[in-house]
């Protein structure tokens, strides 16, 4: 059993993840008792550990190898002999088995503009915006959240609006908050109280 929860902070690229991740993670290390949660990002896992199986230049990105993908990020979560605590930074959230994770939160960010400077920044082609613009409008990672976490129990999605730089840190307060919730119920149901 999870003696910490793990999350998977997803939501389309741009919109915040891995600043709250690395907030939440800095937060959790200060807090008393300090909490232990580690970020796992996924990017680095296909990169570091060639889950792709080639570059789509259409797309600017690589090809993921979904199925070692997820072998990888099993491997990654049973670290610790399963202790949990693992924060996951992923666009997606598909491929991962509903027991991995606790707690999805979706970040969105409802305002298109900021989104798009975003992304334009980053010197992603037109299409490129454009086709993450288009997911962040219909809420195509909310859905596919809700479609796998939702219908085991209400409450294991969360959207979180993530537009302005003080959102970062309200999320990260957030969900370190749920965390040490989780950790003070699954705490007393283990202690029999
Ligand atoms: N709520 C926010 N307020 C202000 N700036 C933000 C906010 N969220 C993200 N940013 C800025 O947008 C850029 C992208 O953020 P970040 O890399 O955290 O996004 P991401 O969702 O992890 O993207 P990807 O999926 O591509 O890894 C960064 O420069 C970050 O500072």
């Amino acid at each position: 059993m999870r003696s910490l929860p793990n999350i998977l902070v997803t939501g389309t690229p741009g919109v915040g993840k891995t600043t709250t991740c690395t907030q939440l993670v800095s937060l959790a290390s200060q807090s008393s008792p300090p909490l232990d949660l580690k970020h796992v990002s996924i990017n680095d896992i296909v990169k570091e550990r060639s889950c792709h199986t080639g570059y789509d230049e259409e797309l600017q990105t690589l090809i993921v190898d979904d199925d070692k993908l997820m072998d990888e990020v099993e491997k990654e979560i049973a670290d610790g002999d399963g202790a949990g605590g693992f924060i996951i930074d992923w666009h997606s959230t598909a491929g991962f088995a509903v027991r991995w994770v606790d707690l999805v939160v979706v970040l969105r960010c409802d305002e298109t503009s900021v989104l798009y400077d975003r992304l334009a920044s980053r010197g992603y082609r037109d299409e490129k915006v454009q086709e993450n613009m288009d997911a962040e409008i219909f809420g195509v990672v909310s859905e596919e959240a809700k479609e796998g976490w939702g219908e085991v129990e209400d409450g294991r999605v969360v959207e979180l609006k993530s537009v302005q730089a003080e959102d970062i840190e309200e999320n990260a307060e957030r969900i370190l908050l749920w965390v040490k919730n989780w950790v003070k119920d699954h705490g007393s149901k283990t202690n029999g109280e």
